[in-house]
């Protein structure tokens, strides 16, 4: 039998199989959560003419003594229709148009005014452009504002429409399906025995995937049957990415191998040099890849992290599609490492790493209470507290 991949092997090897998603147009809001498919040029530029950047008073060039008329009004949508001279100001608002003529917006609390008149009180702005938002200074037209490959997030799409688009290519979204599988698991919400157990990573896959990314198909939980397990794989037809949790390891009840192969798909490889998570299963059928996670619960969210996120990313055509690694302090001495590399529940609170003491790929009260893995090599020296770890974050939004 082959020996556990390298993770980082794994992983190039999962994304060389990934099928790219055919591209489409989506509207900018649709495609949140997608990757721009190729680069995004300006069709206007932002500012489209020079602005005030606040609410003051535009005033002519080098025209700084006064004291100023007012001689009309700049309001952002309104423009003012004349030109401003020596010893005359305009009352103008943050956004609003500098009117011609003027290079000087005054603020509002450097000065008094009285009626028509307008004195300085206060300083005014040096450079005396300060509180002018030149034209194009953000972006001008033509300018590839954002590359293929770009994950688009709330930015992304303030960009795309500033930048005049009302529609961005991208991929279209991914079907997934996931299969929960295993004769002890119980439906959401029915009763369990002690001899079964609430059948729980299918729900927690689904919550990890990108829901505005794609379209999640929920099979089982499907008996541990040959049968079953193919049956319950052809109604996932049509699905770009099948994730199977459990089954995938040694037993004599673990079935998900032989039922890929009965189902026709070819095994690419099987097993990865990491704990927890050492009995991946990836395969692939025609245009269908296949992602077989552990069955424990805290093993199928770490190669989820780690193999099924960063495969999705890469058929849904991101640039980066691997997790990212950060260094940070930990709070508390770490052991020397096992002869597997292992990601260790920690929790992150802004500042330092707490390893989580339980290390059972079964724990979920653990997982719960972590928002990072640290990644300790296989045979890694100890580590003293206060030293920094390689961490992948897994949850940001759980830092209280
Ligand atoms: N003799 C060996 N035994 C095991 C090995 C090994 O190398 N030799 N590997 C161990 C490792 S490591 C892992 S991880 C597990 C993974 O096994 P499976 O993928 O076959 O998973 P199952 O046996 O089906 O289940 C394991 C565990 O997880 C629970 N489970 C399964 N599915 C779900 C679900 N959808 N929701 C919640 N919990 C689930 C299941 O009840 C089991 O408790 O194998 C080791 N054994
Ligand atoms: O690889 Mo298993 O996930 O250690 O329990």
């Amino acid at each position: 039998m082959a020996a556990p991949l390298p993770m980082e092997e794994a992983q190039a090897r999962l994304i060389a199989l990934a099928p790219a998603l055919p591209h489409e147009h989506a509207g900018v809001e649709d495609a949140l959560g997608r990757y721009l498919a190729a680069p995004l040029t300006a069709l206007r530029r932002q500012p489209a003419a020079d602005l005030s950047a606040m609410d003051g008073y535009a005033l002519a060039a080098d025209d700084l003594a006064g004291p100023w008329q007012v001689v009309g009004e700049s309001a952002a949508g309104h423009p003012f229709a004349g030109r401003v001279a020596a010893g005359q100001a305009v009352r103008i608002s943050t956004g609003a148009l500098l009117p011609d003529g003027a290079g000087v917006v005054l603020l509002q609390e450097d000065c008094t005014r009285e009626g028509d008149m307008l004195r300085l009180t206060g300083t005014p702005p040096t450079p005396q452009d300060r509180h002018i938002r030149r034209a194009g200074f953000d972006f001008s037209t033509g300018t590839a504002v954002l590359n293929a490959g770009t994950g688009i997030g709330p930015a992304q799409v303030a960009l795309a429409i500033a930048a005049g688009h009302a529609h961005v290519p991208v991929r279209r979204r991914a079907r997934v399906a996931i299969i929960d599988s295993g004769d002890e698991l119980s439906a959401i919400g029915t009763p369990c025995a002690a001899h079964q157990i609430p059948a729980s990573n299918g729900a927690m896959l689904a919550a990890l995937l990108p829901a505005a990314a794609c379209h999640i198909a929920r099979h089982g939980p499907v008996p541990d049957r040959l049968d079953a397990l193919v049956g319950a794989l052809e109604a996932c037809a049509g699905a770009d990415l099948i994730l199977t949790s459990g089954g995938a390891s040694v037993g004599d009840h673990d079935l998900i191998r032989p039922a890929l192969e009965a189902w026709g798909a070819t095994i690419d490889f099987w097993k990865v040099a990491i704990r927890p998570g050492k009995p991946l299963l990836v395969a692939r059928k025609g245009d269908t890849m296949v992602i077989g996670l552990p069955g424990n619960p805290v093993s199928s969210m770490v190669t989820a992290h780690l193999f099924a996120l960063p495969v999705l990313r890469a058929m849904l055509g991101a640039a980066a599609p691997l997790p990212v690694t950060v260094r940070l302090p930990v709070a508390q001495d770490l052991a020397p490492g096992g002869q597997r590399r292992e990601f260790r529940r920690g929790f992150w609170d802004g500042t330092q790493v707490w390893p989580n003491p339980m290390r059972d790929s079964s724990a979920l009260a653990a997982m719960a209470a972590s928002n990072c893995l640290i990644d300790c090599p296989a045979d890694g020296p100890a580590v003293a507290a206060g030293q920094q770890v390689n961490v992948v974050l897994t949850n940001i939004t759980t830092l209280v």
